[in-house]
């Protein structure tokens, strides 16, 4: 069984190809990361497996059901997403309480909805798993990146999702706030084996030690995926990038260096 899965699948928009031929599977249960350079088509990817994008060709499927098939707000329930650039969420005049309560309902507003005690219950408890609760009742948009990052990890979490996307959830954020998300979904995985979690990134550091499977894309598609070890290779993730870099790995983190030498290829002197 797969978390989630795309055959084959084609996007284009307004005439131009964003997505071509790519297929990838995440097995329920696992902790995956997509790795890939700006514009590479990682959000899109994020985009077409929550039925935010439709694929013009092939398939993506979400939690065994393909999308177009099925109500996908109602799919959406059982997906956790952290998606710190939508910009939707800093134009919020709401509350952190009610931020993280929206998570409950798949949306961005309470407006047509109506929380049960339960739920505002649940929402303290997701506060204090990532160590918000203190700011409940602050108005969103007046929290620091990083607290803004880790409301937004209790939104994805609120409603006990089976799958959790976290698209760049550490940009931005000082080495010990980035250091804080990664454990606090180290923490989270430990606590419910059976969630999927999926991390996109550019940044091969933030990769859990743990990690399943890695999807590495570069700008004209995808470059590999598989298991980490045979996918990060130093030629691999060069490529990916564009960039001669140096791949290491100690105790089971990923580390990447580029030498100095290489940055007058990089401006094509
Ligand atoms: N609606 C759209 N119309 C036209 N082009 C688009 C659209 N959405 C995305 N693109 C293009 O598709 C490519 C992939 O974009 P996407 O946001 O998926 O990349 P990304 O890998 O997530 O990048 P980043 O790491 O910079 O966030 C980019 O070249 C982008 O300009």
């Amino acid at each position: 069984m797969h978390a989630l899965a795309l055959e084959d699948v084609s996007l284009r928009v307004g005439g131009v190809t964003i997505v071509e031929g790519l297929s990838w599977s995440v097995p329920t249960g696992s902790r995956a990361a997509v790795l890939g350079p700006n514009g590479c088509g990682k959000s899109t990817m994020i985009r077409l497996v929550t039925g935010y994008h439709f694929p013009t060709s092939g398939a993506a499927y979400c939690l065994g059901e393909r999308l177009g098939t099925v109500p996908v707000h109602e799919l959406r329930r059982s997906i956790g997403l952290v998606d710190p650039f939508n910009q939707f969420f800093d134009e919020q005049r709401i509350r952190v309480k009610e931020m993280v309560l929206t998570g409950f309902f798949g949306n961005f507003s309470l407006d047509f909805e109506r929380p049960t005690a339960a739920q505002r219950e649940a929402t303290e408890e997701a506060l204090e798993e990532v160590g918000m609760a203190r700011l409940a009742g602050r108005r969103f948009k007046t929290l620091s990146t990083g607290e803004k990052r880790r409301v937004l990890l209790a939104r994805a979490l609120i409603g006990e999702p089976e799958l959790l996307l976290l698209d760049e959830p550490t940009a931005g954020l000082d080495l010990r706030a980035r250091e804080t998300m990664l454990a606090t979904t180290e923490r989270l995985k430990a606590r419910r084996p059976e969630l999927t979690i999926v991390l996109v990134t550019h940044h091969l550091e933030e990769l859990s030690p743990a990690t399943d499977v890695v999807l590495l894309m570069g700008p004209a598609g995808v470059i590999a995926s598989g298991h980490p070890e045979e996918v990060l290779t130093s030629a691999r993730v060069g490529k990916a990038f564009d960039c001669p870099v140096e791949v290491e790995r100690t105790n089971g983190r990923w580390a990447w260096r580029v030498e100095p030498a290489v940055w007058s290829g990089l401006l094509g002197a």
